[in-house]
Parts: C-alpha cells; structure tokens; sequence
C-alpha cells in the first residue's frame, strides 16, 4: 500500500472553464441547443446560434429576439468556425454533426456533438446553480439521466443560503486582498479566511453586512478570528 492517492482511472477532468468574453459558436436551435446557450449565457460567453430561422425552437427565437446571441440565419458552413472558441453542436442530422466534428478537429477547437460520446472533448454535466455556487454531476457518460436525479439529491441537502453565504465570503475575501495586498502576507491571509469560514455558521455569513465585514476585518493583523457576537458587539 503506498502512501499517496490510489489512481482511480476512467474518470473526466472536472474544471471551471472560464469563458467569459471567448465565443461560443452554437450549431442547431433546438430543445438541446436551448440547454447548450443557457449554460453559456450563464458563463457569460458570446454566443453565436447558426441554424435556419425555421428550425429555431422557442427558447432559442427568444434569446435571439431579446439579442442574448447572435443568430446566423442558414445551415452550419465551416467558415462559421473562422472565430469560435469552443463549438456546441446540436443537430438532428448525424452526418452533418459528424463533420462538424472533423472539422473542429482539424482546427483544435474544442466541441461537445450533443449524445455522441465519441465526438466530444468534454461531456455536460447536471449542474445546480446558487449564485456564486456551481455544483456538476457528472456520470461519466453511464447515466445523464441518473445524473440528473442525483443532483437534485445533492441540492436538497444544502441549505437554501448556501449561495448567499459564498457571495458574503467572495466579498469578504475581496476587502481582505485590499486590506494586506502583499504578496507575503498569502499564508497568513489564507489561514485566517479559512479560519472565518470554519468558525462562522452559514446563517452569520449571510448575516455579515459591509459594517461588519469592515470589523470583522480590523482582527485580522492580530491572527484572530472574532466570533460572530464580538464582531455584532
Ligand atoms: C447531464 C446532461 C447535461 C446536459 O445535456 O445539459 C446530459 N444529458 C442530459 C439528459 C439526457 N440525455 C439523454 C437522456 C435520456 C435518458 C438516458 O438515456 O439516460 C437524458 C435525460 C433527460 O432528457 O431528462 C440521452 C443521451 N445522452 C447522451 C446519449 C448518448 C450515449 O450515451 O451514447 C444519450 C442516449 C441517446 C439515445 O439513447 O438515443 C450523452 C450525453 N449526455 C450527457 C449529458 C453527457 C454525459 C453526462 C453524464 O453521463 O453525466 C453525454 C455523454 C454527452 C453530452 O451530450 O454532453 C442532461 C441532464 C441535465 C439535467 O436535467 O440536469
Ligand atoms: N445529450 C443530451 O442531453 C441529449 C438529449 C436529447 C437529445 N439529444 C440529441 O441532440 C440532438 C438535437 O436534439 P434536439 O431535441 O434539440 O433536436 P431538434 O430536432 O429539436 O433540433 C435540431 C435542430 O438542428 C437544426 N439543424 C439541423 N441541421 C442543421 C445544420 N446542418 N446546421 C444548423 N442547424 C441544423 C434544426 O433546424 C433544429 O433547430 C439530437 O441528435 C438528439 O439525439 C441530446
């Protein structure tokens, strides 16, 4: 038995992709196109739907409509692939998709052919957003389905301010880096936000206003952390 991590093969590389600002290019507009833009919109990309003006389902001619994306009002053509950073392909044509595939290939772009495992750099998941929070189930390609139930499983167990709560600690963390900006003061900085984290409840970091924060704050060139009743005081 050695004394590091057991290797577990077979799994994905789970990661936060930020995509904000890069260019997402959409093929089909469909039902599961709809889900493809709403997952990036949230990641705010830029979003390009290429699909005929007839096939565009009503989702997909809203956010067109309120111009969230950019619509490209004709059938996929490789020069749609001149700017994209990343391609979303969901068509009901698999021939077509698979060319999509090839060519994003060629190109080193990295795409997701929806329900064909073989032509995709990287699966979607079952994600459960709470403000600042993501959380994404992912089976591996065994269970999209199973995925789904259990992510909803996962989100009854937390609680409901959990995404209140990390917004706080991103505000918190902000004035802090504003606070002792110096490089050399990361291990410090560090062990004493972990430290606000593990001994304030979830209910008082929702609860922590700016007045607090800015209190909570004048402890920390000591190394203490306060309670939530010293900061109130
Ligand atoms: C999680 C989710 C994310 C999303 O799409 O946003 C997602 N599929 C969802 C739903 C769903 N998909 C399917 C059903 C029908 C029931 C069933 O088959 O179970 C349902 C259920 C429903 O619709 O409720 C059919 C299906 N999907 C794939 C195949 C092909 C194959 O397996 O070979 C087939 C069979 C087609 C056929 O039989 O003809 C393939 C993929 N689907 C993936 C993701 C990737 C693996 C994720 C993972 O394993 O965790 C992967 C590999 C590639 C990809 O597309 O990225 C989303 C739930 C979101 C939510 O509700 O929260
Ligand atoms: N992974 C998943 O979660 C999942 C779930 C269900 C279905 N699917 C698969 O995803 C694909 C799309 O499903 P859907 O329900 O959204 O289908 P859909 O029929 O609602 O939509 C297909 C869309 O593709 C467009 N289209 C067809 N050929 C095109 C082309 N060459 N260029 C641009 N647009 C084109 C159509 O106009 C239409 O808007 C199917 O292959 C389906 O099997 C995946």
């Amino acid at each position: 038995m050695s004394k590091f991590p057991e290797v577990q093969g077979g799994g994905s590389l789970i990661l936060a992709w930020q995509i904000r600002d890069k260019h997402v290019l959409v093929v089909g507009g469909g039902e599961v196109a709809a889900g493809r833009i709403l997952h990036a919109l949230n990641a705010d990309a830029r979003v390009t739907v290429v699909c005929p003006a007839a096939g565009l389902n009503e989702e997909v001619a809203f956010r067109v409509s309120e111009k969230q994306v950019s619509h490209v009002d004709r059938n996929f053509q490789p020069c749609d692939l001149d700017d994209a950073d990343m391609v979303l392909c969901a068509i009901d044509d698999p021939e077509a998709s698979t060319q999509v595939w090839k060519l994003c290939k060629e190109r080193r772009i990295a795409a997701n052919i929806a329900d064909v495992p073989s032509e995709c750099d990287f699966y979607f998941g079952s994600v459960h957003r709470d403000g600042p929070l993501q959380v994404m189930v992912s089976t591996n390609g065994n269970g999209p389905k199973l995925a789904s139930i259990v992510r909803k499983k996962i989100a009854e167990t937390l609680p409901r301010n959990t995404g209140a709560a990390i917004e706080n600690v991103g505000k918190l963390r902000k004035k802090l880096r504003e606070v002792a900006p110096n490089p050399d003061q990361g291990p410090k900085r560090m062990k004493w936000m972990s430290g606000v984290c593990e001994q304030w409840s979830l209910e008082q970091l929702v609860e922590m206003s700016e007045r607090d924060m800015d209190r909570v704050l004048t402890y920390y060139e000591s190394g203490k952390v306060p309670t939530f009743q010293e900061v109130q005081k």
